[in-house]
């Protein structure tokens, strides 16, 4: 893939939940055939932000682009993205390979090709025993696994994953890692939401961390764990409690002001934005 847009930005992204501010003036660049590691704690805003990336829910403020199209350009954009959600949106009532079936014929793939794909991803995920089971007989980890191949069944450009591993044996969730490294060889673009950072610490080129709606700190894994003074040993781990570290008094602003220069480290807390 030979473009100079980026796969997804966001300039000023904003919404709001009533007076609740989710995601605050988010500024984000990610570029074609990365995998971008979005961290957060829970209610940090992560899922809010791929809800209004994937145009499943409108910004308060702000503008966002996949692939230079407005995500409010739902037509433009529904061919370039799929969306794992932390819940897989499948029906019970059908089998998992009909569900599959069903997804791909909205995304109007010819029939053999879509066969074709399901067999082989029934196949990488180890479900093709349980594809003519009613989802409703499925466990968590089947069902995740529908969800994941329903997001990637119609080859889209950028992927954005919620939790991809949840509920996976450690089988199923090494598959997964293989699929997304499999994805960004070819091009794609992966926004991975995870808790697993041992997850991002594999596979992402840039890591965002999200706090309370801000980007607190964005860079690689290993710029972010340099960032933190040359302790030995850093992890991301170290680097996300620094960083999500709860804002008091004893937390003054020119930790924030000073932010991206180690040096200026206080409290064990680092920021750079
Ligand atoms: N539909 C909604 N109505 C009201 N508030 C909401 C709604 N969706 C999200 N919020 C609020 O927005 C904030 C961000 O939620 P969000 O689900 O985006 O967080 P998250 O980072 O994905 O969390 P987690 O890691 O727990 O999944 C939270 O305070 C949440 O309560």
């Amino acid at each position: 893939m030979t473009r100079n847009t980026d796969a997804i930005e966001t300039r000023g992204l904003t919404k709001r939940f009533g007076t609740e501010i989710a995601v605050d003036e988010l500024d984000l660049t990610v570029e074609h055939g990365t995998v971008y590691g979005f961290l957060g704690p829970n209610g940090a805003g992560k899922t809010t932000t791929m809800r209004m990336l994937t145009s499943l829910t409108q910004p308060t403020d702000g503008e966002a682009w996949i692939d230079e199209n407005p995500v409010s350009d739902r037509d433009a954009i529904r061919a370039s993205i799929g969306y794992l959600p932390e819940e897989p949106p499948v029906f019970d009532e059908l089998t998992g390979r009909e569900q599959l079936e069903y997804f791909g014929r909205l995304r109007d793939l010819p029939a053999a090709e879509l066969e074709t794909r399901i067999v082989d991803w029934l196949n990488r995920f180890d479900l093709t025993d349980d594809a003519d089971k009613r989802i409703d007989d499925y466990s968590k980890g089947m069902r995740q696994k529908i969800g994941l191949i329903q997001a990637l069944l119609h080859e889209p450009d950028i992927v954005f994953l919620d939790e991809p591993t949840s509920g996976l044996d450690p089988r199923a969730a090494r598959t997964v890692l293989d699929v997304i490294a499999d994805l960004t060889d070819h091009g794609h673009t992966v926004f991975l939401s995870t808790h697993i950072l041992s997850v991002v610490e594999e596979l992402a080129d840039v890591v965002g961390v999200l706090y309370e709606g801000d980007l607190v700190t964005e860079g690689s894994p290993a710029a972010l764990t340099a960032r933190m003074e040359a302790e030995e040993g850093t992890t991301l781990e170290d680097v996300f409690l620094s960083v999500t570290a709860e804002r008091g008094p004893a937390a003054p602003e020119s930790v924030v002001e000073n932010a991206g220069d180690a040096s200026d480290r206080q409290d064990g807390r680092v920021e750079d934005r």
